[in-house]
């Protein structure tokens, strides 16, 4: 057992050696457009499905809440979190539009939209990024593997290189992490 878990922490740390080399320029694109993007008054629409729901809403939260700073809220919303909604939008149009319904119900021109997939094909998140697109939005994906459909179709991806979900996840915490760091620091010191 312990070997196994020394193989697993190795593979973390091998994947963010490997994101230090090849995501590093991306990860600061990011952190400029969302810093732009929160300081002209626009906002962070964020989506993804299982633990990538719970990266979603752990990004809004420092948004809105606080990463690190004292400073005022800034506007994001998780769009995984509202059952009534989920359940309404799934029951009447079914599962794919869950998010795609909600950006057509709050995304505006210049708003950073935020899909996480580890696949990069999840269909509710690339339907909600296509509308996003058509909006006038800002969309990013925090993909994983090849970047599947979504890769193709964000104005910016963030693919991290690996082919093991948890480890993909992993790196998408690691890059919400620093974006908002560098999105505080950006806007506040
Ligand atoms: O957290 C995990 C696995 O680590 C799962 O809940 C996982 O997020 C779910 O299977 C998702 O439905 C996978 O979707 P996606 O990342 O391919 O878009
Ligand atoms: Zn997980």
């Amino acid at each position: 057992m312990i070997e196994e878990i020394k193989a697993q922490l190795r593979s973390h740390r091998e994947l963010m050696e490997t994101m230090e080399r090849e995501l590093a320029p991306g990860i600061a694109t990011f952190a400029g457009m969302l810093a732009k993007a929160l300081g002209d008054g626009k906002k962070l629409l964020v989506m993804g499905n299982g633990g990538s729901a719970a990266d979603a809403q752990h990004f809004a939260a420092e948004i809105v809440g606080r990463f690190k700073m004292e400073r005022r809220g800034l506007p994001a919303v998780a769009l995984t979190t509202d059952t009534s909604i989920l359940t309404a939008i799934g029951n009447d149009y079914g599962f794919d539009a869950i998010f795609r319904r909600q950006v057509e119900a709050l995304a505006d021109e210049g708003d950073v939209v935020v899909g996480l997939s580890t696949s990069g094909s999840s269909k509710n998140v690339h339907e909600a990024l296509a509308l996003a697109n058509d909006r006038g939005c800002l969309t990013v994906g925090l993909l994983g593997r090849d970047g599947g459909t979504i890769k193709d179709l964000v104005d910016l991806d963030l693919t991290v290189p690996s082919s093991d979900t948890p480890r993909i996840q992993e790196g998408h915490i690691t890059i919400i992490h620093i974006v908002c760091d560098l999105v505080e620091k950006g806007l506040f010191s």
